[in-house]
């Protein structure tokens, strides 16, 4: 194991040096596409967004024109201790049954996946294991966390060629509001919000819990984003985090789907800039501080349809409009193949 800064030796030191040496967007392919799309028969721009996702998947899948035949939507699941509190609308069993459920296919990422032919993969975590109570104790221990980790890492396929995060726990957008508190600071009421659904008190004793914690973390954290994420986390989050990184290893770019998903993708911005150059973030969620969030990362959403599920729902709806800005740009004829004439210089 390496050293950190301080000359100490920790279990998040392999991770670290990982993250020293990860690899950049192909600059060619992102021209290649780039050059391309001006030789299409259309206005240069007229594609909009469309035209830069085109440009984006070149950079991190390293080809041109870029492909989406082969897109993955993985739900990382977990269940937390912090439900104890009182902060969750459902009971913590419906984890467990939503699982099955995404096994028997009846599930809203299933109906989505099936429309747009995009593969499922559920990584079930430790269920009947809950997380620690983060209003009490940390949510893992070092060695768990760092295995989840490299879970989430090792989950990603290297022939898949977009990767959708998504999630299923109940109690994780407490876990999401915690994180996102332990890393960027702030009040804890505006980094809380309804969930699945608590009324003004319900979200009232949600912030009062969320702020506990991170007093209590906090400053054991020291601001290390990973031991932030070892205290204040919890398996699924984990988990995403070490896809989404998994996904820049194997230069598989990375749709994320909602606040949830988000908050583990926050784990990994706060430990560098440009760790999160590989994601499009598929929508703005309607909890109400995943708007906070997503403009804390810098990042612009391509949806906003008022929708707050998680699964990864959100991210296969956004992965749809990639592969349709890959086919757009894939099949479309060039002014000189069409004949169709050009405007002049
Ligand atoms: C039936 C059902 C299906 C879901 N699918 C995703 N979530 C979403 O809601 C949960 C987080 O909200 P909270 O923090 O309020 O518990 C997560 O499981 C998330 O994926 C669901 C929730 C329920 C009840
Ligand atoms: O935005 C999300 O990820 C979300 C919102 C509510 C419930 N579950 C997930």
């Amino acid at each position: 194991m390496s050293a950190d800064i301080a000359g100490r030796s920790g279990p998040f030191d392999d991770l670290r040096t990982l993250l020293d040496d990860l690899p950049g967007p192909d600059e060619e392919a992102r021209a290649a596409t780039r050059a391309r799309d001006l030789s299409l028969t259309k206005p240069p721009g007229s594609l909009g967004r469309l035209e830069g996702i085109a440009e984006w998947l070149a950079a991190w899948q390293g080809r041109t024109p870029p492909r989406v035949k082969n897109a993955m939507v993985a739900v990382f699941a977990g269940n937390h201790g912090v439900v104890a509190q009182g902060v969750a609308a459902y009971p913590q069993a419906v984890t467990a049954q939503m699982v099955a459920n995404f096994q028997a296919g009846g599930a809203a990422i299933n109906q989505l996946c099936e429309s747009f032919g995009f593969g499922l993969q559920v990584f079930e975590l430790a269920l009947e294991v809950p997380t620690g109570d983060i209003a009490v104790e940390p949510a893992l221990s070092p060695r768990d966390c760092v295995a989840t980790l490299l879970y989430g890492l090792e989950s990603v396929p290297t022939d898949i060629d977009l990767l959708c995060i998504g999630e299923m726990g109940i109690g994780n957008t407490t876990v999401a509001s915690a994180l996102a508190h332990g890393l960027f600071g702030g009040e804890a009421r505006d980094w809380v919000g309804p969930g699945t659904g608590l009324d003004e008190a319900g979200v009232a004793h949600k912030a009062e819990v969320v702020a506990a914690a991170v007093a209590r973390h906090g400053p054991e954290a020291g601001g290390d984003p990973f031991e932030i994420l070892r205290r204040l986390g919890g398996r699924e989050i984990a988990a995403m985090a070490g896809a989404i990184l998994g996904g820049r290893l194997k230069r598989v770019p990375v749709i994320v789907d909602g606040f949830v998903a988000s908050s583990a993708a926050a784990v990994l911005h706060a430990l560098g800039p440009g760790m999160l150059d590989h994601c499009l973030f598929g929508h703005v969620s309607a909890e109400p501080a995943h708007g906070r969030l997503l403009e804390t990362l810098g990042k612009a959403p391509l949806l906003d349809l008022g929708m707050r599920l998680g699964e990864g729902t959100g991210a296969a709806l956004a992965a749809a409009m990639a592969k349709a800005a890959a086919d757009v740009h894939g099949g479309m004829a060039t002014f000189a193949e069409a004949g169709v004439t050009d405007r002049e210089e």
